[in-house]
């Protein structure tokens, strides 16, 4: 574990590969603001602890550190090409038990089993060495890493277009630079806002109960000079009926084939009230989150996480002994809400099930 005041690059990175030590750097999410930590990862075990662990949290941040994850699974291997393709896919199983609901995990797992079996399988030429193999898988989890900074920007020029200078938008959770490999989702067009001298004003949701608007959001948007207030989850409402908000965009886990999302618990309140009060509900995500393969958000696997978040979070009891807890950590919130999904490829709008369908065609 490494202790630092600054990161190397101009802004937190949340994925690091370390070439030089041939390891994985993550920056340990679960102690900002307060410290600037980077955990050391050296095995899959690892990778799969700090995203069940909310160390690395956030669909894309998960799924590139997973695909990092596989590369760490086998990289001592010295055996058989069949004996590798048979331990990538057990390490892609393995890391894909770590958390159930972001879709990115698995894509970016599909990934890497694919090039394996690509490289190494029955159709494969069989000339490839298991040394050229294992160096291909770590150069498959960079070009995951490097392709999602380039999507993000995209994201965040289209979403550019929906806004206007002096807005008012909220936001919900942390679909920041922290969640991706730069830029965002959600905040790739307040980024991209400050960088053209636009002024948005933003309003982060604390986001019950890991608090990843007040930890997060709050603090990575307040580092790059973006106009952030922080609110907690129930002033949301309040400050949409002051007229402070014209615009909501938050990111998702997954998009169902009909254009459901789900994303941080949380985040469908956020929509009603935006619906309520005549508000557009924006939702940015990579094409790698939307997933045709789940027909409706009642069919995306929620994660309920430990009683302990909500009852005696960071360290602190705030709730009887025994007393019973609901935790989902997701919510979905139904397509009608919707008013428009920004991926790389533009801004797609209902009917969603429709026209999802022909951004992949
Ligand atoms: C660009 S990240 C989009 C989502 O992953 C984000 O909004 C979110 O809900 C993260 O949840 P988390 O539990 O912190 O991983």
């Amino acid at each position: 574990m490494s202790i630092e005041t600054q990161a190397s690059a101009d802004w937190l990175q949340s994925v690091r590969w370390n070439s030089l030590e041939d390891r994985l750097d993550l920056l340990d999410q679960r102690l900002l603001p307060g410290e600037i930590v980077y955990l050391e990862l050296t095995t899959s075990e690892q990778v799969w602890d700090a995203i069940k662990q909310l160390a690395v949290r956030g669909a894309p941040a998960i799924g590139i550190s997973a695909a990092y994850g596989v590369y760490l699974g086998v990289r001592a291997l010295s055996g058989s090409r069949e004996a590798l393709l048979a331990e990538v896919l057990r390490q892609c199983d393995y890391l894909a038990t770590s958390r159930p609901t972001a879709v990115n995990l698995f894509w970016a797992l599909d990934r890497m089993r694919a090039l394996a079996e690509a490289l190494l399988g029955g159709a494969s030429t069989g000339d490839v060495t298991v040394e050229a193999a294992k160096q291909a898988l770590l150069d498959e989890a960079r070009a995951i890493q490097a392709e999602d900074e380039e999507t993000c920007r995209l994201i965040g020029e289209h979403a550019l277009g929906l806004f206007e200078d002096g807005m008012g938008v909220l936001t919900h959770c942390n679909a920041g630079g922290l969640a991706t490999a730069r830029y965002g989702t959600a905040t790739a067009p307040m980024y991209l806002a400050k960088e053209k001298g636009m002024n948005l004003k933003v309003f982060a949701d604390e986001t019950r109960p890991v608090l990843q608007g007040a930890r997060l959001t709050a603090f990575e948007l307040q580092q790059a000079g973006v106009d952030v207030t922080l609110i907690c989850d129930n002033m949301a409402g309040a400050v949409m009926a002051k007229g402070w908000v014209q615009a909501v965009i938050v990111g998702t886990d997954r998009v169902a084939a009909n254009g459901d999302v789900a994303n941080k618990i949380g985040t469908y309140s956020v929509a009603v009230l935006a619906k309520a009060h005549g508000i557009p509900f924006y939702v940015a995500c990579p094409m790698s989150t939307i997933d045709l393969t789940t027909p409706t958000g009642g069919d995306i696997p929620i994660e309920e996480r430990h009683e302990d978040e909500i009852t005696q979070g960071f360290g602190k009891r705030t709730a009887p002994v025994g007393v019973k807890v609901f935790n989902p950590a997701f919510d979905v919130t139904p397509n009608e809400y919707v008013t428009a999904i920004i991926t790389e490829k533009g801004v797609i709008r209902a009917p969603y099930e429709e026209n999802l369908k022909k951004l992949f065609e």
